[in-house]
């Protein structure tokens, strides 16, 4: 049974064409720096983001860990948001297997750390407290760009206090597409940016973690130490140069579902949504009645997916077309009408 996927745009399947170029990708043993498809990769994802140079790893996950483990020593202490995904979602990794100190403040809904918060949280320079090396942000943020202005003054703020600036850019473009800004624009006041090329970019794995040389090379001698060291991946990495080259200004047909679904399920009584809030490849809505077991197992019978636990997440992506959208519509319709 075909599913209509909206749990995720991490369930993004790799397009027959995409495939194609897989098949014919040169390969060799990276732990060696002989992968001449994940050497080109890293070389197109340093110069996209304007960056010295950039490293493939596995997960988005492992591309974070890295950074963080990159920028602080063990004991040492980053600040960020309390809904950001390296906080909530990574088993808090950076933790357990790099012992820095997670310094979490809270989450505006738009992805920003107020800098009140942002100050109040960085520890003194006293014994008593882990040093904060560190302030990292989300970009998108639940399907919401932070604003350019925000990136300069989280920027300015950080060099007036000696941090270093990590942007877990999961779908920065994402971003990109949704804000008209350049990939470099966006990455300029960061020092280590992570990308992922498995989720909207439609790659079957992989992330780029990318920033100065002598970050990336640490990352790199801690990517080995994880296991994340990879041998022949250059199929894997030529998906992400794929994706690189022709999935990225496509996300914008993923916008325009995404806003097409908002506005179809906000003019069903009993679902409270705000189609203004969508700004790229996210629906969040919750069910007057609060009740959304019924909702998810009701959709689930008309081979629709989708995820939460009282707010609602729908996310559209290369697997999702026009017509999935109104089928979304018209079961919700159904659903809502009983
Ligand atoms: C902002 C951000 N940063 C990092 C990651 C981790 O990427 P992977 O480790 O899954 O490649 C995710 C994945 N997010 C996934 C999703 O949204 O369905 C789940 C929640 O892990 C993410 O949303």
């Amino acid at each position: 049974m075909r599913y209509i996927d909206l749990r995720s745009d991490t369930v993004t399947q790799p397009t027959d064409a995409m495939r194609q170029s897989m098949l014919h990708a040169e390969v060799g043993d990276d732990v060696y720096g002989e992968d001449p498809s994940i050497n080109a990769l890293e070389r197109r994802g340093a110069e996209l983001l304007g960056k010295e140079a950039a490293l493939f790893v596995p997960s988005g996950t492992m591309s974070n860990l890295l950074a963080m483990m990159s920028h602080c020593q063990r004991g040492e202490g980053a600040v960020l948001g309390n809904a950001a995904h390296i906080y909530r979602y990574e088993a808090q990794g950076s933790a357990v297997l790099g012992s820095v100190a997670l310094q979490p403040v809270p989450m505006q809904a738009d992805g920003t750390l107020a800098l009140a918060d942002v100050r109040a949280a960085i520890a003194p320079d006293d014994a008593h407290f882990a040093q904060t090396r560190l302030i990292c942000l989300e970009n998108t943020h639940n399907g919401k760009v932070l604003p350019l202005a925000y990136l300069h003054e989280m920027r300015r703020f950080a060099d007036s206090q000696g941090l270093r600036l990590h942007l877990d850019g999961a779908r920065l473009f994402n971003a990109v597409v949704a804000s008209g800004q350049g990939v470099h624009e966006i990455a300029a006041p960061f020092d280590s940016v992570s990308i992922c090329l498995s989720k909207g970019l439609g790659a079957p794995v992989g992330s780029l973690l990318v920033g100065a040389q002598d970050l990336i090379e640490r990352a790199r001698r801690l990517r080995k130490m994880l296991g994340g060291g990879m041998r022949q991946a250059g199929s894997l990495a030529q998906a992400g140069l794929f994706a690189l080259e022709q999935h990225v200004t496509r996300l914008a047909d993923d916008h325009r579902r995404a806003r097409r679904l908002a506005e179809g399920l906000a003019a069903l009584p009993g679902i409270e949504l705000d189609p203004g809030q969508v700004q790229t490849n996210m629906v969040f809505l919750r069910l007057s009645s609060g009740e959304s077991a019924p909702l998810l197992a009701f959709m689930k019978e008309r081979g629709i997916l989708f995820s939460g636990y009282g707010e609602l997440r729908l996310v559209t992506h290369l697997q999702i077309n026009d017509d999935d959208i109104e089928e979304v519509i018209d079961a919700f319709t159904e659903y809502m009408g009983r």
